[in-house]
């Protein structure tokens, strides 16, 4: 048996606008998805949502990247099975982090032989396929680690304040807040545009200031992306509230992270005040995880 396991990731600045073209910063966080690969007689795949084989309603992705095994090498038969600590449709990534893992299973199973950017490739294409329009960020940051500019693909200082994560438990599909985004820019194009532009211009600003540590100021700029995300229609109350609970309990910044309408926000906020975030995002009613950046992307853990 294989086991591969790749991180989550939230977004400093520009999710939504990423699928445009605008520029993206986003980071490695230190929770991770497992995946088991054994040879098998036939393909089945198990995990907290159920025991299937190929099924594009309960497995989507681990789906689609079995149907491109199919296509490159021998395979017939395989068991996967998925462990994972990011909760599922939160904005952490949990989609590209179980692309990824799978991917990189498959590969040392059947010797493959795929670089990373390969892999991260392969993992944009599933999640195209699957979401409608994805960005690639998502699929590279989970498969090489780090904090990295997107599409420059620059890898940036890894973050050293702390990244407290609060959780609405309210599901969100990608692909639904994604082609919710499309059809608001398809009926204001003129008043949406500027807004993807400007949430793009924050990632320009922020490269210098991430790797400066000026995280007083990368704070500020979270808080202006988080108006503009609100703007696009990607918001809701509960994220508002623990966004409005994290910023005035001592965090530098607070805003969604990933597609929004439900899921997470992310704080990023100085180690001495994690555990007054923390409270003060678990007494708005989040569920809270506090982590750190990784630069350790997909990995294997054992075979
Ligand atoms: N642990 C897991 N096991 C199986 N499938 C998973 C797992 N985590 C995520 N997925 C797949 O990813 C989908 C959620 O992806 P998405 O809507 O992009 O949300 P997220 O913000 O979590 O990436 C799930 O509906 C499921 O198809
Ligand atoms: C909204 C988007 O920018 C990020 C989605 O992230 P997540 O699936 O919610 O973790 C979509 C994308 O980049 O493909
Ligand atoms: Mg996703």
């Amino acid at each position: 048996m294989i086991t591969c396991s790749a991180p989550g990731k939230v977004y400093l600045f520009g999710e939504h606008a990423v699928v445009y073209g605008e520029p993206a910063i986003c980071c490695a966080v230190d929770i991770r998805t497992r995946v088991s690969v054994a040879p098998a007689d036939s393909i089945t795949i198990s995990s907290s949502l159920g025991t299937t084989d190929i099924d594009f309603k309960t497995h989507p992705y681990v789906s689609a990247v079995v149907e491109r095994f199919q296509d490159i090498s021998s395979l017939e038969g395989v068991s996967i099975s998925i462990e994972s600590e990011i909760p599922v449709g939160s904005g952490l990534g949990s989609s590209a982090a179980v692309t990824i893992a799978t991917i990189k299973a498959l590969d040392a199973l059947l010797g493959t032989g795929l670089e990373l950017d390969d892999i991260a490739r392969m993992g944009h294409e599933v999640e195209q396929r699957i979401q409608g329009a994805a960005s690639q960020t998502d699929t590279y940051v989970c498969t090489m680690g780090g904090v990295v500019m997107i599409p420059q693909r620059k890898g940036l200082d890894l973050l050293d304040c702390a990244i407290v994560i609060g959780n609405t438990n309210i599901f969100s599909s990608t692909k639904e807040l994604v082609a919710n985004v499309a059809e608001l820019n398809d009926k204001f194009p003129d008043v949406i545009g500027p807004v993807l532009s400007s949430i793009g211009m924050m990632s320009a600003t922020g490269e210098v200031l991430v790797n400066a540590k000026d995280y007083v100021s990368v704070g500020k700029l979270m808080n202006i992306n988080q108006g503009l995300l609100d703007a696009i229609g990607v918001g809701c109350s509960e994220l508002s509230s623990f966004t409005y609970a994290a910023r005035n309990s001592g965090a530098y910044g607070a805003k969604i992270t990933g597609a929004g309408g439900g899921g997470c926000m992310v704080a990023i906020a100085p180690h001495e005040c994690v555990s007054e975030v923390a409270a003060a995002i678990a007494s708005a009613g989040g569920e809270v995880v506090v982590t750190k950046a990784t630069d350790i992307g997909v990995r294997v853990e054992s075979q």
